[in-house]
C-alpha cells in the first residue's frame, strides 16, 4: 500500500485552536489541522512551515510535536505528524473555504477527520497543561 508522510499543525491562540475546511473537491469538505505532504529532505517542522506559508500565507513559530496518527484512505495510508504552533499573523484562506477558532471539546461539532480523535485528545491535554502552567507559573508555586 502507498504510504504518504504528512504534517499538520494545530495553531493555538488565546486558548483556542484553528481548524479549517478544505475546499470541497474529491478529498475536500472536511475540517482539518492544515498541513500537507513532507518533501524529500525536509524535517517535519520545515515541511509544516512551508505548507502554512503556501496554504495560509502565515509564518508560524513555536512548533512543538504533539502526536502521530494514521489515516487509511482509499488510495493509501497517510502517516500523520501533528504539531502545535503559534503565529502573530492571521490566516488567508487559499485552499480552504472556512476556518473556525474552537476548543478541543468542540472540534467534533464540525465535520472533522474521525481518524484524528486521539490527536484532539492529546491537544486537549496539552492546552489544559498550558493553561495550568500560566496560572501557577513555571514552578507551579503560585498557590
Ligand atoms: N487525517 C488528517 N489528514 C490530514 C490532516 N491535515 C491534512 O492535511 N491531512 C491530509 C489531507 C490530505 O490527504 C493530506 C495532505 O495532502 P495535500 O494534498 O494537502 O498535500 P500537499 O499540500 O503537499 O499537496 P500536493 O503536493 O498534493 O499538491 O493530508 C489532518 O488534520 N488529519
Amino acid at each position: 500500500m502507498k504510504t504518504v508522510d504528512v504534517v499538520c499543525g494545530a495553531l493555538i491562540r488565546n486558548g483556542k485552536v484553528m481548524i479549517a475546511r478544505r475546499v470541497s473537491d474529491v478529498s475536500g469538505g472536511w475540517y482539518e489541522f492544515p498541513g500537507g505532504k513532507v518533501e524529500p529532505g525536509e524535517t517535519g517542522p520545515e515541511a509544516l512551515k512551508r505548507e502554512w506559508q503556501e496554504e495560509l500565507g502565515m509564518e508560524i513559530t513555536d512548533i512543538q510535536w504533539l502526536a502521530d496518527g494514521e489515516d487509511r484512505q482509499p488510495d493509501g495510508l497517510i502517516r500523520l505528524r501533528c504539531y502545535t504552533c503559534t503565529s502573530t499573523q492571521d490566516p488567508e484562506l487559499r485552499v480552504h473555504d472556512d476556518m473556525v477558532w474552537t476548543t478541543p471539546d468542540h472540534i467534533y461539532d464540525w465535520h472533522f477527520f474521525e481518524s484524528d480523535r486521539h490527536l484532539v485528545e492529546a491537544l486537549k491535554r496539552r492546552m489544559e497543561g498550558d493553561a495550568l502552567h500560566r496560572q501557577t507559573g513555571p514552578q507551579g508555586d503560585a498557590g
